[in-house]
């Protein structure tokens, strides 16, 4: 059953807390046989204290029966604390590993994935697994163990009227299995519309400058609306699927107890039984009764759990398709190679884009970097140069050819070790909603305030940073809306210097910036540059100028490469590219 393919995918997840999975079963036991123990509680309080007429008998057995209600009491708080706090312990534990299994996949993953949509599995579809399992299933559990009880206590009292009880369980336990399985399917649909939802609030709230700006607010509105219109009917679907299943449950289970109670008083009526007989009889098949009901209400939440499951399970399940290998270490091979050696070599490099498998962005490209060159890459838009970088920081991998480090494919090393030797500074800064000290030290965890207060200082940025109405420790908004598109870039500079590695990736962005925030990039840049091999998709003269060589890039192919100078010369290409982005410089 698909319930148990549920379960079977969360063992691993229960195995560390083995011992408070023991100790609430023990308690589900206790509280069980307690609950069952009442029943003859309640044929010993009719039959023993009332008929016999002594007012000790009544006492005794009440004492009796209120040792039973206590144990029963104590049992319950066990049994539900501990199968609650298993709940949320699991559904911890599964928030984490999901995260940190996100964080694995490649960036393709993502294209094929809406991170809202994501964020609805972790957090909403979490959320159900923790209430579901916190209630529900200490329900089933108390239910099942209730119904067999229940089942058992009545087959040894009265042979007879059980079977007449039983003969009633198929009419209950088949609907409710086939309504259970079609709530389980809704509940997906369910979830997953919810996460539609998600995804549409998110991008329009993203983006609010963008819809306030086309005065898309009212179209925004509507298609909204309609996605959350679409929510509710799949939800008002699963309802009315529940809510049959309920009202079957009752009727039958309850139904089936009507019959019994008929035929059962006949038998006190003949002499056949006594009053306390039929009194516990009817106890247990209530008890029996009131466990199918619950077990049909629960048995849909944990197919809705399921499904929720099913959908986590799915994230935990992919894996990345770009991968680490175990070479040699790189900082090894890095420091024995020799200024002037060739540092990065790529060998007849194709690759596509996974969205578009048909369409090589970069066609049978070979490079070769020498240690301590600066290389600038120029091109039209959309050449693949920002591609290159991509490449270079494995994001993707290329379906041909190679891009090699030293002595080995970089896909042989281990993939933090690899990225560790870059440092890229996009054209675009990522900036997160913490402090700027937050925000600098991300490029490297282990650095301490002054150090990140120099990198900053080094980058032209600690000069706008003491400005800031709490200087280091302003907190940025999210995206950074509080910063410059210089200033902003001015921190990507700082990170690269903080983090310190011996490759620089480095997008540059002139649209953002002024003259005089320019100068000031570009001194921290040359800073930065000294002494490393840098990579510089350019789209400054100075950079081209000061580059040891120019590759000059069309349709993901390179078409020419040398000096400013011979390139002006020899390619006509460059030569129109350079009077277009650096005419003003000329
Ligand atoms: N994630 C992606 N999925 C599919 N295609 C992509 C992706 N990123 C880029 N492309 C496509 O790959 C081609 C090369 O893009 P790339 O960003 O490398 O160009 P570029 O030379 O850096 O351009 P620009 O100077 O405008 O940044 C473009 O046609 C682009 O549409």
């Amino acid at each position: 059953m698909a319930l148990g393919t549920g379960i079977n995918t969360f063992l691993p997840f229960l195995k560390p807390y083995r011992r408070q999975v023991v100790l609430a079963l023990i308690a589900l036991v206790i509280t069980a046989g307690a609950m069952l123990s009442l029943g003859k509680g309640v044929q010993f309080l009719i039959d023993k204290g009332l008929a016999s007429g002594s007012e000790a008998g009544l006492t005794q057995t009440l004492l009796v029966f209120l040792s039973l209600v206590f144990l029963l009491g104590v049992g319950s708080f066990c049994r539900f604390y501990l199968v609650s706090w298993v709940g949320e312990r699991v559904v911890a534990d599964i928030r984490k590993a999901v995260f940190s299994h996100l964080l694995t996949l490649s960036p393709s993953f993502f294209e094929d994935n809406s991170p809202s949509e994501i964020q609805s599995r972790i957090t909403s579809d979490t959320t159900l697994l923790q209430s579901v399992i916190g209630s529900s299933l200490s329900i089933a559990l108390r239910s099942s163990l209730m119904l067999l009880g229940g089942i058992l206590f009545l087959l040894v009292m009265h042979f007879k009227l059980t079977l007449i009880l039983l003969t009633c369980v198929p009419f209950v336990v088949v609907p409710v299995l086939y309504f259970g399985r079609r709530v389980r399917s809704l509940s997906r649909d369910s979830q997953d519309e919810v996460a539609n939802v998600g995804r549409y609030l998110s991008q329009a709230l993203r983006h609010i400058k963008v819809v306030q700006a086309f005065t898309h607010e009212r179209h925004d509105e509507e298609r909204f609306s309609s996605a959350v219109e679409q929510a509710f009917r799949v939800s008002v679907k699963r309802i009315t699927q529940r809510s049959l299943l309920t009202l079957m449950a009752i009727l039958l289970s309850m139904g089936g107890i009507g019959v019994m109670l008929w035929f059962g008083g006949k038998d006190v009526i003949s002499g056949a039984i006594s009053a306390g007989d039929l009194a516990s009889f009817l106890f247990y098949s209530i008890i029996v009764a009131g466990a199918v009901t619950a077990l049909s209400e629960v048995i849909g939440e944990l197919q809705r759990a399921a499904g929720a499951a099913e959908r986590i399970m799915e994230l935990l399940n992919v894996s990345s398709d770009i991968t680490g290998g175990q070479e040699g270490s790189v900082d090894s091979e890095n420091s024995n190679m020799l200024q002037g050696e060739t540092f990065i070599e790529l060998n007849q490099v194709t690759f596509c884009y996974p969205t578009r498998p048909n369409t090589p962005v970069l066609k049978n490209l070979s490079l070769t970097i020498k240690q301590g060159e600066t290389v600038a890459l120029v091109g039209p838009s959309g050449a693949g140069k920002s591609t290159l970088f991509e490449l270079l920081l494995r994001f993707y991998d290329p379906q041909q050819g190679e891009i090699r480090f030293g002595h080995h494919d970089i896909k042989d090393y281990d993939l933090t070790q690899w990225r560790h030797q870059l440092a890229l500074v996009p054209q675009e800064t990522a900036l997160f909603d913490q402090s700027v000290l937050d925000n600098l030290g991300y490029a490297n965890r282990e650095t301490d305030k002054n150090a990140i207060i120099d990198a900053a200082k080094r980058a032209n940025a600690d000069e706008f940073i003491q400005l800031l109405d709490k200087g280091y420790d302003t907190r940025l908004g999210e995206d950074g809306v509080r910063l410059s598109g210089g200033q902003r870039q001015r921190i990507a500079i700082a990170r690269a210097i903080l983090k310190d590695a011996p490759i620089l990736l480095l997008d540059e962005a002139t649209s953002a910036l002024d003259a005089q925030s320019e100068h000031k990039v570009q001194a921290a840049l040359k800073l930065l540059m000294a002494d490393r091999t840098t990579l510089v998709i350019a789209h400054r003269l100075a950079t081209v100028l000061n580059a040891d060589r120019i590759i000059v890039l069309d349709q993901g192919q390179i078409i020419a490469q040398g000096t400013h100078v011979q390139l002006l010369e020899e390619c006509a290409l460059y030569k129109r590219l350079a009077d277009l982005q650096f005419g003003n410089m000329n």
